[in-house]
């Protein structure tokens, strides 16, 4: 029997580290930044208006008042996007967009509200400050700052910033194409309605849900019958296709494990670890390409997939953080976990209300590894190190928050 620390380490060598790829921004949201992106370009990249009005001199509008307006007459009209923006002469007035660059000899913008809105002459009734409604060259960031750091996560405020400094193209690690295949001859879908001895196929379900939140490109072959020629005739031929096999089912000790039996002399490795749910695991390569091995049992499927495959996934995609948040919670009732295993239950983890440290856990169902609807209705999981038996009500434990 191997530890929950051997088989991680193994899993996370096996799955290794993803290639990085210059993705055009459209294609990168989630994914995780792979190098410091630095700005070539300010932002804003010229002096501009923050408002519809006119670009005046300040001096020239001092003595603007509501019912006393001054009247300047207006040189020019700048719409945003205007390149060939003629200088302002004092005493003049430029009608002026938001955004448009500021003309050389203006220091300040009026609102089009604070005026009559004339478009040969302009009446002002308010004065302004120097600088009012400018947006200086270079406010939000100068060419040369680091403006994405390695390790983000790519999101809309990220993307739209490497977008506003003129770069299209991002190094991101590049998801993985995975392979889930479940095994069991009693496996069906529906609408195929359920014989004696058969049961609805869920395990795919759950690891294609996982796999996508990281953002993997997933296929399945929903249910291969327990037959190694079956196994191989589904799966061997998808193996140039993907970069990561996860297979359910046929990994115990049974008269039929189909995924033990097909791969056990072809490169992967099985055997138990020191857990429960997700005792029997598996992990190597077949035909160079990397295979974990999950149990099949719902809970234990899920459980291998949180402690094992995401958190190898996470380093291989670059993730800065690769585990769960762990906390430490007050049980609501006492546990008694297997000597010599680590466990893993399912939990309803409520926060405290002063902070970190004071949250509480409930135990949600058995630790029956079949128990699927306590899961639906868990947000943690409860960790019971190997060498504890018996976990009083009330005992600080370990937290994994889904
Ligand atoms: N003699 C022993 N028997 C078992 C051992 C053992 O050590 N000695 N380990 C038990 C443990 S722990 C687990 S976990 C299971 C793992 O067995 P397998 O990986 O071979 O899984 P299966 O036998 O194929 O299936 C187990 C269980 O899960 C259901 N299942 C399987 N696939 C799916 C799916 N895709 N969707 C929904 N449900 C699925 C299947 O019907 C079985 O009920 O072995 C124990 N036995
Ligand atoms: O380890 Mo099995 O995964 O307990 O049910």
């Amino acid at each position: 029997m191997i530890s929950v620390e051997e088989h991680k380490a193994r899993v996370r060598d096996v799955v290794g580290t993803r290639p990085v790829l210059r993705r055009a921004l459209a294609d990168c949201t989630g994914l995780v930044l792979a190098e410091d992106i630095t700005a070539g370009v300010s932002l804003p990249p010229f002096d501009n208006s923050a408002m519809d009005g006119y670009a005046v001199r300040a001096v020239d509008v001092a003595d603007a008042r509501e019912g006393s307006p001054v009247e300047l007459p207006v040189a020019a009209d700048i719409p945003a996007g205007r390149t060939d923006v003629p200088a302002l002469e004092p005493g003049t007035a430029h009608r002026i967009m938001t955004g448009a660059p500021m003309p050389d000899g203006a220091d300040s913008v009026v609102m089009v509200e604070r005026t009559d809105g004339g478009v040969e002459r302009v009446a002002i009734s308010s004065a302004v400050s120097e600088g009012l409604h400018v947006r200086r060259a270079g406010e939000d960031v100068t060419p040369g700052t680091v403006v994405l750091r390695a390790g983000t996560v790519l999101g809309p405020a990220h993307l739209g910033l490497a977008a506003a400094v003129g770069v299209d193209r991002l190094p991101v690690f590049e998801p993985p194409r995975v392979l889930v295949v479940s095994t069991g001859t009693e496996l069906v879908h529906p609408p195929a309605p359920l014989r004696h001895g058969q049961i609805y196929e869920s395990n795919s379900v759950m690891l294609v849900a996982g796999l996508r939140d990281l953002g993997c490109h997933v296929e399945t072959v929903r249910s291969v019958a327990d037959d190694v020629a079956h196994f191989r005739a589904a799966v061997e031929p998808k193996l140039a296709e993907v970069d990561l096999v996860v297979t359910s089912g046929g990994v115990s000790a049974g008269a039929y494990e189909v995924v033990k039996d097909s791969l056990t002399d072809a490169g992967v490795t099985f055997g138990k670890v020191a857990m429960q749910p997700g005792g029997p695991q598996g992990c190597g390569r077949w035909h160079g390409v990397p295979v974990v091995t999950l149990p099949g049992n719902p809970v234990s499927v899920l459980v291998s997939f949180e402690v094992f495959v995401r958190p190898a996934l996470r380093a291989a995609l670059g993730y800065p953080d690769v585990e769960r948040p762990r906390v430490r919670a007050r049980l609501t009732e006492s546990m008694t976990p297997p000597k010599g295993k680590r466990q893993y239950r399912r939990g309803y983890y409520t926060p405290g209300a002063e902070g970190a440290g004071n949250g509480v856990v409930a135990p949600k169902g058995g630790p029956g590894s079949h128990l699927l609807a306590s899961f639906a209705q868990a947000n943690c999981l409860i960790v019971l190190d190997e060498e504890t038996t018996e976990v009083p009500e009330g005992s600080l434990v370990d937290v994994l928050l889904l």
